[in-house]
């Protein structure tokens, strides 16, 4: 008797990878219409040889337009598959401009063992050389692997295997859009071989305290703003920041996190008021440290190799677990 081949649940949130052009030669300026995932599951021959698919669309939206309730919503998804003996795998297909946030929330918050790949395209499915075919069998074949699990969330487009901490999309248009910023990436895709060199090195998933659960759906996670600094730069966007509410404030600053003079006195008074400030960069790669001594008295939190859109993801789930607590805010980003 022949072995059963595994089975893999498909999560679908839209983007590029189902989205249609008007000609072959069309590379931007599509949308998502009606190109169904049944469609491209059919533009990918050999895909049932590799595992038996188990398709669930979770949403069909741009991912530019993403939100913190379908992170929810796929959440829900990844448990309903991890509680399921016969999964051995999930892929979710992504539209890939907010990939990396997706990819970072469910690597803190899920809990499941089963390999979880996220991938995507960059051309839409009508364009001459549509990458997404290929990018979802590779997903497949990465997510049936033995080898992948215990290595996170993971982001696979385009040959390249990498962690959701430091996946990051670095070309609005090339197929080679993501880099695995600082941490590189965790593997490749070598033709017919899927190569493994690198595990994430930092507490994930089962290992870390964030849960699902602690935020109502469909509220939104606590509000943290990023705000990108620049020349001429006055704090006018960190006090709009506080009136509107914000709980920490992401500070894409320039270099080593440095901050503006101008923009310092308006950062003073947020961190005055309670508000978390974490300093990050605008400048992609690297780490940013704890900086000038005042910058540490005030309670300021380097964000590290987290990338601005990344820390703020950390931040909203540290105030949810942990409520209002500097310390356990510091830990978070020294932790994860
Ligand atoms: N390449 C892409 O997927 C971009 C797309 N518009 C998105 O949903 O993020």
């Amino acid at each position: 008797m022949t072995k059963e081949l595994p089975k893999v649940r498909l999560l679908t949130c839209g983007g590029t990878i189902v989205s249609s052009g008007e000609s072959a030669s069309q590379m931007t300026g599509y949308r998502l219409k009606d190109f169904s995932v049944d469609a491209l599951l059919a533009a990918v021959p050999g895909l049932s040889a590799v595992a038996r698919l188990d398709v669930k669309e979770v949403a069909r939206i741009d991912s530019m337009s993403m939100t913190s309730a379908v992170w929810k919503d796929l959440g829900r998804a990844i448990e309903e598959a991890d509680a399921d003996p016969e999964i051995t795998g999930i892929v979710i297909t992504h539209g890939t401009d907010t990939m990396e946030e997706t990819a970072w929330f469910t690597h803190l918050t899920m809990k499941t063992q089963k390999p979880v790949v996220f991938t995507g395209a960059m051309r839409p499915s009508t364009a001459l050389s549509a990458d997404g075919p290929l990018n979802l069998y590779n997903a497949v074949r990465i997510a049936v692997d033995p080898e992948a699990r215990g290595r996170g969330v993971l982001v696979a487009l385009n040959d390249v295997i990498i962690g959701a901490r430091a996946a990051m999309k670095v070309n609005p248009t090339n197929a080679a859009a993501f880099a695995g910023l600082a941490e590189g990436p965790l593997g490749l895709v070598s033709g017919d071989a899927i190569v493994w060199f690198g595990r994430p090195e930092k507490p994930f998933g089962a290992a870390a305290p964030f849960k699902l659960e602690t935020y109502a759906h469909p509220k939104r996670l606590p509000r943290v703003d990023i705000l990108y600094s620049h020349a001429d730069d006055d704090g006018m966007l960190v006090r709009a920041s506080v009136e509107a509410g914000a709980e920490a404030i992401v500070h894409a600053g320039t270099g080593n996190g440095s901050i503006h003079a101008e923009t310092e006195k308006a950062l003073q008074e947020a961190a005055q008021r309670g508000v978390f400030i974490i300093r990050a960069s605008r400048v992609p790669g690297g780490c940013v440290t704890p900086g000038l001594a005042e910058w540490q008295e005030r309670g300021y939190i380097p964000s590290g190799t987290l990338s601005p859109q990344k820390a703020r993801i950390l931040a909203m789930l540290a105030l949810v677990t942990f409520g209002w607590n500097p310390e356990k805010m510091k830990e978070a980003f020294e932790r994860y």
